[in-house]
């Protein structure tokens, strides 16, 4: 794991949280005694070149890097790669395998802070759906709000929690996971019977597999499915959905076929909610026209959800250097006042909590000839003042 000359070094996004407070000799190389440097680059700089060069031997991303062959076929050295993210699509799993270089993500680092996104586009645009379920019985006239839930993994199954909470009905598909209180109906009837869909999937392609001529093997490509979700939410699909049907998209970009939604819009009306794009860093400003609320992929962007990521990869390193981890999150985060307790007592208080139009303003406030560009996009990212997740 280490040059016997220069110890441990890391190349890492400079958009991971708290770098400086995880990866250093004392949080590190202590226990083994090894010196430890760190060279933070923007994500999107991370390149061959730069890993040829450098030759690190911890690899510490987010989701803008690519992290493949093309990236890793001159550098000999890596040996660690983390994510600080819960997508894993931008990393090909099998290749690092293939390579021997230990692999982690951050499953789970923020779902509360996606759920609570959800929530806040839903109440923000659908005031009238705010019903504690202490109230829903003895005063309400209209019935609770159907939330459709795709995906009932760390986030979907956490936004089921919330909707319940709330008095909501969930209905919930997954075909991966067995049927259950929340994994109760098909795709087909989440998408006609729900009054809001939320898509909460990884993005994947079809399984195909292919050989590797020089090795003779064949593999399936990491990010393949049975169920593959590019482009799930098609015309198709959205021809199944009322008019009065909102979407949300807080998953990947590409799960909807952007044209697609752009001819349902324009035909139905519908409200639409994207956290992330199709063409993302690029948006062309006729889709940011056409949608309810749009923001630059943040709804995982909490002091919370960060610091966990980087807490999560920071452990996985631990346990591949065999050394117990140091460095603890909770020493680092702020007093937390935001509590979901007086949140659900008192639905005035949800733009304190989170403006969510305020991020929708900044991210249409790029626009420059009829687009936002990538580097804008990515500027807003970098800059954007991380909300507090709500506490129980
Ligand atoms: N916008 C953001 O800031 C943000 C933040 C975090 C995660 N994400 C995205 O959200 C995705 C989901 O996050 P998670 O923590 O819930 O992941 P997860 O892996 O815990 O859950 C994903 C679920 O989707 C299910 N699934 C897979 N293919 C499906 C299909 N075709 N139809 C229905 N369900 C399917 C899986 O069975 C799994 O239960 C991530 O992969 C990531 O791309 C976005
Ligand atoms: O997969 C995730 O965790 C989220 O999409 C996260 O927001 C990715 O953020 P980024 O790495 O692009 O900063």
């Amino acid at each position: 794991m280490t040059d016997t000359v220069t110890g441990i070094t890391i190349l890492a996004d400079s958009n991971i949280a708290s770098l400086d407070e995880f990866f250093t000799a004392t949080m590190l190389g202590q226990a083994t005694e090894q010196t430890v440097s760190i060279i933070k680059v923007a994500g999107r700089d991370i390149n061959a070149q730069l890993l040829a060069e450098l030759q690190p031997t911890i690899l510490l991303i987010r989701s803008v890097t690519s992290v493949n062959e093309a990236l890793l076929a001159d550098n000999e050295s890596v040996e660690f790669v983390g994510s600080a993210t819960i997508g894993t699509d931008h990393v090909d799993q099998d290749y690092l395998a293939a390579r021997n270089i230990t692999f982690a993500n951050a499953a789970g680092c923020s779902k509360h802070s996606v759920a609570q996104y959800v929530l806040t586009a839903i109440l923000t645009l659908r005031p009238q759906y705010w019903q504690p379920s202490t109230t829903l019985l003895m005063t309400s006239s209209m019935p609770p709000l159907t939330l459709g839930i795709i995906g009932l993994g760390n986030i979907g199954s956490t936004l089921a929690q919330y909707a319940t909470a709330l008095g909501w009905q969930v209905l919930g598909y997954d075909p991966l996971l067995h049927p259950s209180d929340t994994n109760n109906a098909s795709f087909e009837q989440v998408l006609s019977q729900s009054d809001v869909v939320s898509l909460h999937v990884p993005l994947t392609d079809k399984k195909s597999t292919h050989k590797k001529a020089a090795a003779g093997q064949s593999f399936q490509s990491s990010n393949g499915s049975d169920y593959p979700t590019r482009h799930l939410i098609n015309a198709e699909a959205l021809a199944m959905m009322s008019p009065h049907t909102m979407l949300i998209n807080s998953a990947r970009g590409p799960v909807v076929n952007a044209s697609d939604l752009e001819a349902d819009i324009e035909r139905n009306e519908r409200q639409v909610v994207l956290d992330v794009f199709e063409h993302e860093p690029e948006i062309s400003e006729g889709l940011l026209a056409k949608l309810a609320i749009a923001t630059p992929h943040i709804a995982g962007y909490t002091v919370e959800g960060k610091l966990r990521g980087t807490q999560i990869i920071y452990d996985a390193l631990c346990e591949k250097l065999a050394v117990a981890p140091a460095q603890s999150m909770q020493k680092l985060l702020p007093l937390n006042m935001f509590l979901w307790s007086e949140l659900k007592a008192h639905p005035d208080r949800l733009i304190k909590f989170y403006d969510i139009m305020q991020d929708d303003a900044s991210l249409r406030s790029q626009a420059v000839d009829g687009q936002v560009n990538g580097a804008d996009f990515d500027q807003l990212r970098r800059d954007y003042h991380l909300r507090r997740e709500w506490q129980f």
